[in-house]
């Protein structure tokens, strides 16, 4: 106990005690340190599984400050005064926090930022959440980048924060301000009868995703290159999810990336690549925002994509278009909340050219549905697969769900594993779906196997002449 003011720190998306800069400089201030999350007008606005699995990741970490000899310290309401209220009621002189690169947190902790020094209150936020600051890499003349390659060359020589160890103990307050209780925040109100099943199938927690960490690169990442696109095998890392709540730091992905590939290992660059993917994603939103909510090339502001959420749409989202590769990855969706990155690929350009609907609808989709949902990953897999970002697939690459199906699923493993109909004895996995999909559905394992919503050879006429008639009109 120390009768010292005490410095908050403001957890947001850095569920993590390892490698945390804003927690170590807290701790390392010597004062007791406060940790508050506070559930304000922004996380309100989360989608279903985000907002659910934002409140796993809570209940786990609160768990770990107790460890930790330290309390997660919960309110709501607007976080400017929020924070006014926890320095008037503990005499706190600092807050530290980790940035956000979306535009609206960016507005909001400026905001905050001014508010709170001009009140005499220091306030330090810290990186931690990318390995690259976005404003630190620039082209040669001194602007952003907007294709992958030249951003990959441009950083993968620099040097990457190393990695802090967690603080121990952290100094308690001499006491406690109020919490309110998780419990009452209801966040997985809007998941109805699919929370227990996502749970299932979440990792949450920091332990846990170093766990994974370990266990991919002993175990995968050899075959990372050449497996990765199969969805129904354990070739990718998963860590996603963890990345997406900050329960493990991109650096620790990094670093031990670049060992295993100092280690002569196999698929280990290519590893690296990726996560650098999601740094080009926020180098994207972050310099140009208007990815979020706009094609991001302005020739594509117009194209006549359908807003409207028709029957074929809800056959998209309830995994019933009658293509095998689509159903199953929209079932993976809903159970899990995540879904491989090349089924990913494939129900995009499923919705965006099959079925010429707005890539919105479908980033919205994944808004509501993802437990790994990020703003920027999301938007640029979107707008990348449907031809309107930047170093976007042409347009008229449009997959074919069943050849792709053929080359990646050649077994039917993952079509097995997430289509119940037709199976004489369908796995747990297959079974889950239904308890998880809404009553309102109407769905059942016993039904008919769904028709095909469309021709994919008239799905892929009628995409190619919208393209072919909106460049003649450009
Ligand atoms: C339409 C669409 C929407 C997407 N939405 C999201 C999203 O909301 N959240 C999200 O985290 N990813 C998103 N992605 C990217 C990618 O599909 C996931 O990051 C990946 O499937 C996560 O699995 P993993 O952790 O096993 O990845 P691994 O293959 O193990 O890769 C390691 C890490 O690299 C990063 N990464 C890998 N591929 C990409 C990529 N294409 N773009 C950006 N980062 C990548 C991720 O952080 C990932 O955890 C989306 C992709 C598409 C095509």
């Amino acid at each position: 106990m120390s009768s010292r003011a005490p410095v908050i720190w403001w957890i947001r998306r850095d569920l993590r005690l390892c490698d945390n800069p804003a927690l170590t400089a807290a701790a390392e201030s010597g004062a007791p340190v406060l940790p508050v999350y506070i559930l304000d007008e922004q996380d309100e606005a989360l989608g279903a599984a985000p907002k659910f699995r934002l409140g796993l990741g809570l209940e786990h970490f609160g768990q770990e400050l107790a460890k930790a000899g330290s309390r997660l310290i919960l309110r709501r309401g607007k976080a400017l005064e929020v924070l006014q209220d926890l320095i008037e009621e503990t005499g706190a002189g600092a807050v530290h926090w980790s940035r956000l690169y979306d535009p609206q947190a960016i507005a909001r902790d400026s905001a905050i930022k001014q508010q709170l020094k001009e009140q005499g209150v220091e306030v330090i936020s810290h990186g931690g959440r990318l390995l690259f600051e976005p404003w630190t890499v620039e082209t040669k003349a001194g602007g952003m980048y907007k294709v992958y390659t030249p951003f990959w060359k441009a950083v993968r020589g620099r040097n990457v924060d190393s990695l802090l160890a967690a603080p121990g103990k952290l100094a308690a307050p001499d006491s406690w301000p109020a919490s309110d209780g998780l419990a009452d925040w209801h966040m997985g109100a809007a998941m109805r009868r699919g929370a227990d099943v996502v749970a299932r199938y979440c990792r949450v927690g920091e332990a846990a995703a170093q766990a994974r960490l370990e266990d991919f690169l002993e175990d995968s990442v050899d075959a990372y290159k050449a497996r990765r696109d199969y969805p129904a095998e354990d070739a990718t890392s998963g860590l996603s999810e963890n990345l997406a709540w900050g329960e493990i730091s991109p650096h620790r992905m990094w670093h031990q990336g670049s060992a295993a590939m100092e280690r002569g290992s196999q698929g280990a660059e290519h590893f690296l690549k990726e996560i650098v993917w999601r740094e080009f994603a926020y180098h994207l939103m972050y310099n140009s925002p208007h990815i979020l909510t706009e094609s991001w090339r302005e020739e594509w502001q117009d194209f006549p994509w359908s807003k409207k959420i028709t029957p074929q749409v809800q056959a998209w989202q309830r995994g019933q278009t009658g293509y095998g590769f689509v159903d199953a990855a929209m079932r993976e969706l809903y159970v899990t909340g995540k879904m491989h990155n090349r089924a990913r690929m494939i129900v995009a350009s499923f919705l965006t050219k099959h079925l010429m609907t707005h890539w919105k609808i479908g980033m919205d989709w994944f808004a509501d549905t993802l437990v790994d949902w990020d703003p920027a990953s999301n938007a640029l897999g979107w707008q990348w697969v449907a031809g309107s970002g930047p170093d976007a697939a042409p347009f008229f690459r449009v997959f074919n769900p069943s050849g792709q199906l053929e080359k990646f699923d050649p077994e039917g493993a993952y079509t097995g594993r997430w289509i119940a109909e037709g199976q004489d004895t369908p796995p747990q996995t297959a079974l889950d779906f239904f308890d998880a999909a809404p009553l309102s559905w109407d769905l059942s394992a016993g039904m008919a196997p769904a028709e095909p919503v469309v021709s994919l050879q008239a799905g892929r006429d009628r995409a190619l002449t919208a393209y072919r008639e909106a460049r003649e009109e450009r």
